[in-house]
């Protein structure tokens, strides 16, 4: 099963984001999803390259954001795809079954479609507002997280559902009570001065009801 948090990644620079993604490791995260927006194709690909070597060492599962092509040549565990990206089930075709695809849903329908289309687990948000993301889709609040977890429950669709959208700690517990898998954050982590003991705070509640 997947880890219950995914950190996504921050920089302009190409330094930056290998800083960045090193903390995190560091810290203890053993999910990274790197995203670089806005680059050329040559820093992404070297960016990738570093990343997938850093992930490797640390065993951290490592996805790319939007770029399928990338995540195959690099041989990514995975991709995280938008619903402004390729296609869940394109995506699925090229990549066959042994990748991770996550899907981002601001919506019960989108989260429907994505299981329809074989996708692994779903991005939904915003919880709430964001600078980290441009071109925000609907805040969904703690309301929309229940109404939408609610109607997966009722029409028994099974799939990990993470919030996403400027999750902060206290966030959790409402956020888990809903129903919701797990988290996906980046901009609590790139900011924090206390890592370790962040994303042990943050491990601690997402794990708090798991029995091993
Ligand atoms: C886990 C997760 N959920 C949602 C998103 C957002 O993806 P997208 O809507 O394609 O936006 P960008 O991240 O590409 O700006 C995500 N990246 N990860
Ligand atoms: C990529 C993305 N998609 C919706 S919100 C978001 C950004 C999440 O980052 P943060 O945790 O800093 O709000
Ligand atoms: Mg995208």
């Amino acid at each position: 099963m997947y880890n219950k948090l995914q950190y996504i990644s921050q920089g302009n620079t190409i330094e930056e984001q290998l800083y960045n993604i090193q903390q995190a490791l560091d810290a203890g995260c053993d999910w990274v999803q790197m995203r670089f927006k806005d680059q050329s194709a040559k820093n992404t690909f070297a960016l990738a390259e570093a990343v997938k070597f850093l992930c490797e060492e640390y065993l951290a599962n490592f996805i790319v954001n939007d770029d399928l092509y990338l995540a195959q040549q690099i041989a990514a565990d995975g991709v995280h795809l938008g619903l402004s990206d390729m296609k869940i089930d394109e995506a699925r075709a090229i990549l066959g079954n042994t990748k991770i695809i996550g899907g981002t849903a601001n919506t019960f329908e989108d989260i429907e479609n994505h299981v329809k289309n074989g996708c692994d687990y779903i991005g939904l948000g915003p919880f709430r507002f964001t600078s980290t993301k441009e071109k925000l889709s609907p805040i969904l609040g703690l309301h929309g997280y229940f109404e939408i977890l609610q109607k997966l429950k009722k029409n028994k669709i099974k799939i990990p559902v993470f919030a996403i959208g400027g999750i902060t700690l206290k966030d959790i517990n409402p956020l888990m009570e809903t129903g919701i898998y797990g988290i996906a954050v980046s901009g609590i982590i790139t900011e924090s001065d206390e890592k370790e003991k962040l994303i042990q705070q943050l491990n601690e509640k997402l794990y708090a009801n798991v029995i091993v």
